[in-house]
């Protein structure tokens, strides 16, 4: 095992009301996102109690990891370090270094290409260990979107939402709106966050009988004149109830666990929708602490550890796409206000 530690890096959100507004603060830094867009934002989390879910369930997360990897044998110390909040990644990673952790493989609460969702992580990696003296290495563990560990306990939750729904009902696979600038750039070769939900919503509708499916966007943010993925999911439940669809399962495939976009903008947003609508109404499970999913994690982690030690692995991967790469292009995923240096890439 090339590897003495796992780093479960995810985004971190405030836990009282108190920590709601330095919270948004920290998220949207030089963001450029309106001022009203972060007062409306601040109300989902006080409706909560200033609470965000993500915490506890990365809280689970870790827990289940660790339970995953004892149970196979695997004696390695699980870390945690967020974002965008408490325990951060840099105090994780001074933990680390203070444990005499060498290297760690990280694994990212976050499935897709994106600079939000993969380059700006490996960027807050980068500065974590930079001040870190003696910082462990870091390696991120492959995009997951299309490994069966997180497509097997979607499949089975649509299977079950699909149960309780009238018969033609449609499938409305859903993740977090981004810039179309940021959506036209992402991956290697540009496109990657579209074309990989694509992939999952495909395979997804496949495997439960070909029901008829779009892939829609919850959260825009940013200024009105900028662009972001469309259509958003509360417009797309009027197309479809005005169309007179029966029915609507709502998979929130861009996401791992019911955080808060979840638990607000489609718990609570979309399902008021389609109430108002008359349109029956699905919401479909993450992958949360599914043991597939946790299984995940420890496989994805042993692959690397293979390759690292110049074997040859076995890539487990659904859908249309190839199993991605083990270090990003450098090029790829640009961060949309300028260069920053990331960690876990190709030299440029
Ligand atoms: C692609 C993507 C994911 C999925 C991948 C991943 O999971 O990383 C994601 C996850 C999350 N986003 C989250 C929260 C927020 N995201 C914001 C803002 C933004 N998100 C963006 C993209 C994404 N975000 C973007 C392009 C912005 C605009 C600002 C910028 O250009 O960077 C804002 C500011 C207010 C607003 O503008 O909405 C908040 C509060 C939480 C925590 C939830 C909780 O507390 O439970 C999570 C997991
Ligand atoms: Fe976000």
């Amino acid at each position: 095992m090339p590897y003495d530690a796992l780093l479960l890096v995810s985004f971190g959100g405030p836990e009282k009301q108190e920590d709601v507004v330095p919270f948004l603060e920290n998220v949207t830094a030089g963001r450029g996102i309106p001022r009203e867009r972060l007062e409306e934002v601040g109300e989902h989390y006080r409706l909560f109690g200033g609470r965000s879910p993500i915490n506890d369930l990365n809280r689970d997360l870790l827990a289940s990891i660790r339970a995953d990897l004892a149970e196979a044998g695997i004696d390695l110390p699980v870390y945690w370090g967020n974002r965008n909040w408490d325990p951060y990644l840099t105090e994780a990673v001074q933990q680390m270094a203070d444990d005499g952790i060498t290297r760690a493989a990280c694994f990212v609460t976050s499935a897709y290409s994106s600079w939000s969702s993969c380059r700006q992580y490996r960027e807050n990696l980068f500065d974590a260990v930079a001040e870190v003296p003696g910082a462990p290495a870091l390696d991120k563990l492959r995009h997951y979107y299309n490994h069966p560990g997180f497509v097997a306990p979607v499949v089975d939750a649509v299977r079950t939402a699909l149960a309780e729904l009238p018969a033609g009902s449609h499938l409305a696979f859903v993740t977090h709106s981004i810039p179309d600038a940021m959506a036209a750039t992402a991956g290697p070769q540009g496109g990657a966050y579209v074309a990989q939900h694509r992939s999952v919503a495909e395979e997804v509708a496949c495997q439960v009988g070909d029901p008829a499916f779009e892939l829609v966007y919850c959260s825009r943010s940013g200024p009105p004149q900028v662009p972001w993925l469309e259509p958003d999911v509360n417009d797309h439940l009027e197309a479809l109830s005005a169309a007179g669809v029966p029915g609507v399962a709502v998979v929130p495939i861009g996401f791992v666990s019911d955080h808060m976009e979840v638990v607000y903008d489609l718990d609570t947003e979309a399902a008021e929708t389609a109430e108002r609508l008359g349109l029956p109404f699905r919401r479909v499970a993450t992958s949360g602490t599914d043991p597939r999913f946790v299984a995940m994690v420890r496989e994805l982690l042993v692959e690397r550890a293979a390759v690292e030690r110049g074997q040859s692995v076995d890539r487990p991967v659904v859908g249309a796409l190839p199993p991605s790469w083990d270090r990003c292009a450098a090029h790829c995923c640009p961060n949309p206000k300028g260069e920053r240096p990331a960690l876990c890439q190709e030299p440029a």
